[in-house]
């Protein structure tokens, strides 16, 4: 799309947005449900257009619908349970009770959705749900690679009983339409979900508008001396060559006592020579990546540790864009692998020999979104939470956002506010008082 129909799109989501934020929430949350019954009667033919479009395997690409039906589902019934609440001034020194405000949450406005490649359905719903559940007009924008699956989607949304004009759909490449999108003053709110670089740079562009971001990361399973180590493998595997390590929450590192290193090496190793690779309608595990760049990125990260020093236990092997599932032992700090994200088939093992060097290194990171720690030591993994600075740390499986009621949260260059159904809808909302004087 050009600007001009840009603009055009955004200034309509505006004009009738006030509309929709009048209907009952029974009925907006009527549509939400409709929505998601139309999502799961479409589950072939969307889960087939987003596997075709970003390689997914088709069984996930399937489940990411009927997941996201789910969400929708969740959060239009999260949306009718916003009630506000009533303040008495009598609580504050001097205070009255005959002053009374009733709290109410306001829809911001117009929200901006802007979402990634890897879960186009998911991660755009997401966004479009609990804007919509509390008023808001929304102007989606998906990722261009991503963008079929997106606008299937919205038809879905479209078929349902809401006013045509509150969700726009905006399709375009970021880098010719995203600066004129984040900068309009008709866009109230921005939520994003991509790159650390292009979060960062969102949210400079954006004029005092509230904008919530979740970016990359670099999660890393911490694996104690105590471990079951069959049980960090099977979920450190899982974690990490999922969908090809082509999501935020991938496990990315593994930080492992020495002492049981070559133990839990030898166990990732066997699961990770199991693994399928092939095509999505294969149902490999591990299938192309997005894009030739990717791959060279991937294998740049893995020439530059092999140079370095690092010991290849299976993989680096390459079919154009397709990546085998790579091992890496011995990986240390001066090696790129250790602190680039891959968002590809290959992981780190990074051995510790002190303690504290569990968390610093976790720490030293720019990124801070998931951690996960293996161990029998409840005490001892709550410990170690307490001093990582992540949004969440997960005990004794891998990291992952779902279930998608569960809120969601970058520190540092993960992102900034937190996602999550009910934490969403708050974001996309504002105060507004109604202070009685009796
Ligand atoms: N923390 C989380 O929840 C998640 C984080 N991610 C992160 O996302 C990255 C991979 O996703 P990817 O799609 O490549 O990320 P990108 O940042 O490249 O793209 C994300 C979205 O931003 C758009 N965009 C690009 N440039 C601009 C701009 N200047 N202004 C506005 N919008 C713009 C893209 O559009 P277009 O495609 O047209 O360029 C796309 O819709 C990884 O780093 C991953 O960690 C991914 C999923 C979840
Ligand atoms: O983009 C991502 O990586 C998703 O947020 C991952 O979601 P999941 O961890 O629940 O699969």
């Amino acid at each position: 799309m050009s600007q001009e129909e840009v603009d055009d799109k955004i200034k309509l989501a505006s004009e009738f947005q006030k509309s929709w934020s009048a209907t009952e929430v029974y009925k907006r949350a009527d549509i939400l449900h409709e929505w998601a019954d139309r999502l799961v009667e479409k589950q072939d033919q969307i889960g087939e257009v987003i596997s075709k479009e970003v390689g997914k395997n088709l069984a996930s690409a399937i489940k990411e619908v009927v997941r996201t039906a789910d969400l929708i589902r969740y959060t239009a019934e999260e949306g009718c349970r916003i009630h506000g609440e009533m303040l008495k001034g009598d609580s504050s020194r001097g205070g009255s009770s005959s002053k009374m405000a009733m709290v109410e949450q306001e829809p911001l406005g117009v929200v901006l959705a802007i979402s990634p490649f890897n879960y186009p359905v998911n991660l755009a719903a997401s966004k479009i749900a609990p804007a919509l559940i509390s008023g808001n007009a929304v102007v989606f924008k998906p990722a261009s690679q991503g963008a079929l699956s997106g606008q299937l989607m919205t038809e879905a949304l479209l078929e349902t009983n809401l006013p045509s004009d509150i969700i726009q759909f905006v399709s375009g490449k970021g880098s010719e339409i995203g600066d004129f999108l984040v900068t309009h003053p008709n866009i109230d709110m921005i939520t994003f979900t991509g790159s650390t670089e292009t979060g960062q740079a969102i949210s400079q562009k954006a004029k005092m508008i509230p904008v919530v971001l979740e970016l990359g990361g670099k999660d890393p399973a911490i694996v104690l001396e105590d471990a079951d180590l069959d049980l960090a493998a099977e979920h450190i595997v899982s974690g990490a060559y999922s969908y090809s390590g082509q999501r935020c929450t991938a496990i990315k590192r593994v930080l492992v006592a020495d002492t049981i290193a070559n133990d839990l090496t030898e166990k990732i190793k066997q699961k990770v020579e199991a693994l399928s690779v092939g095509t999505p309608e294969d149902n490999a595990t591990v299938t192309p990546l997005i894009n030739n760049d990717a791959a060279d990125f991937v294998q740049h990260l893995i020439d530059d540790a092999i140079n370095k020093g690092a010991e290849l236990i299976t993989g680096n092997r390459r079919e154009d864009n397709l990546v085998y599932p790579t091992l890496l032992d011995h990986v240390n700090s001066d090696m790129d692998v250790a602190w680039d994200e891959p968002f590809g088939p290959v992981l780190p093992i990074i051995r510790i020999n002190e303690e504290e060097d569990f968390v610093s290194l976790a720490n030293q990171s720019e990124y801070g979104l998931q951690a996960s720690i293996f161990t029998k030591d409840v005490q001892k993994a709550r410990e170690i939470a307490t001093k990582l600075d992540v949004g969440s740390v997960q005990m004794n499986a891998k990291t992952e956002r779902g279930p998608d009621h569960f809120p969601f949260i970058g520190a540092k260059n993960s992102g900034l506010g937190s996602q999550g159904i009910r934490r969403s809808i708050e974001s996309m909302t504002r105060d507004k008082l109604f202070i009685l004087n009796l």
